[in-house]
């Protein structure tokens, strides 16, 4: 079995077989009294007007797709009031802005500039990955195809840049700065991500990595570059930042769980999501890194896998054999705890910024919704 416990201070699990995201420690549950769901549609609702002008903006028929993508139009045009995707991101960012001492408003160009970036990449991984399902609805590519998704995907990515240095401050500079970085590391991350799926073994801490750039990265961006725009200096963003990475991979684990155990019906996906891409997730690289028999099936069936010619049309109940082998090596049980070292550390890092006690439970409220989420 593998035992990152002896190195790491992590407390034993307590997730059942059967439960899909693993519980907050009683201890980090001090923000009992935030809403949550009020927390991200004050960022959604702070970001959507000036996400909807840039998107104005793009030539068409990118402004059409991209309506579509954000679910403000079906596909046939029609307005709509579709599935826009959960909106941590700019949660994060006029968070963060808070807690420089700003207006929440301030760190609206960072929380739209931060989900453009997002969003970019939805629609570029929904390609690469063939995803037929987003948000409880067909993806770009499949509505509009791929030429459009690369476009339109492209387009966000260069709106992002533009909100922000449309500010001409030297904050928004220095924010632009820290969204460039982030988004190399988040195609990295992309990169590796895919390399991964044609190798046999992946280690853990490559797959921390990885997970780390991909998705850490992003979310450490909406919380500094919201901090640098309500005038943090560099300390405060970085201590930001670093919340915002660990909750990132958090995040992410998370998602590797419902990637393989979600309820389509909750997460908008389709079944058995990342194990129909040969996804190399933490619940799998844990399990095949485990060692014993139901470890060392996994290994012999993916590498049968690998060669399968018709591996795009194994059945639900191969895929739920595969899923039971990761379960049964520990692969579950182990990526649940990781969330919650990964939420814990989050937390921990906020203790080196000063900032209002109300924020600070806001942080933690939301902190504890990823890794409680089951969408
Ligand atoms: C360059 C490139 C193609 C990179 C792709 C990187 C990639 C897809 C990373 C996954 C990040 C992630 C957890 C997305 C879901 O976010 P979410 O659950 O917050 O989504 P939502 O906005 O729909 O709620």
């Amino acid at each position: 079995m593998l035992d990152q416990r002896a190195t790491d201070p992590r407390t034993p699990g307590t997730a059942t077989r059967g439960e899909t995201v693993p519980t907050v420690p009683p201890a980090e549950t001090a923000a009992d009294a935030v809403d949550v769901t009020a927390l991200l549609e004050r960022g959604r609702t702070l970001a959507t007007p000036v996400l909807k002008a840039a998107v104005d903006r793009l030539a068409a028929p990118m402004d059409t797709v991209a309506a579509y993508h954000f679910g403000w139009i079906d596909a046939k045009g029609n307005p709509a009031d579709g599935d826009g995707g959960k909106a941590v991101r700019p949660a994060l960012a006029v968070l963060s802005a808070q807690a420089a001492g700003a207006a929440p408003e301030v760190g609206v160009p960072g929380a739209v500039a931060v989900e453009l970036v997002h969003n970019f990449s939805l629609l570029h991984d929904d390609l690469m990955d063939g995803d037929e399902q987003r948000r409880h609805r067909d993806t770009v590519w499949k509505v509009h195809g791929p030429a459009q998704a690369i476009l339109v995907g492209d387009a966000l990515f260069a709106l992002a840049n533009e909100i922000l240095l449309e500010l001409g401050t030297v904050e928004a500079g220095r924010a632009t700065r820290r969204l460039t970085t982030a988004t190399r590391a988040l195609i990295d991350g992309q990169a590796q991500d895919i390399s991964y799926e044609h190798r046999d073994r992946v280690s853990v801490e490559e797959c921390l990595e990885m997970e780390g750039n991909k998705t850490g990265a992003l979310l450490a961006c909406a919380c500094s570059i919201g901090a640098v725009l309500g005038g943090a200096d560099d300390f405060t963003a970085d201590t930001l930042e670093k919340y915002g990475y660990h909750l990132g991979l958090a995040f992410q684990a998370v998602d590797d769980l419902l990637g393989i155990w979600g309820d389509p019906e909750a997460t908008g996906k389709q079944t058995w999501s990342d194990l129909r891409q040969r996804k190399k997730s933490l619940p799998v690289v844990a399990a095949l890194a485990a060692g014993g028999p139901a470890s060392e099936r996994l290994g012999e069936l993916l590498a049968e896998d690998a060669k399968a010619s018709d591996f795009e049309n194994f059945s639900e109940e191969e895929f739920a054999a595969r899923a039971a082998l990761i379960e049964e090596a520990g692969g579950r049980e182990w990526t649940a705890q990781e969330a919650r070292r990964q939420h814990t550390i989050a937390i921990e890092a906020l203790d080196a910024v000063q900032m209002p006690d109300r924020v600070r439970a806001q942080f933690v409220a939301l902190a504890d919704f990823v890794v409680v989420r089951k969408r």
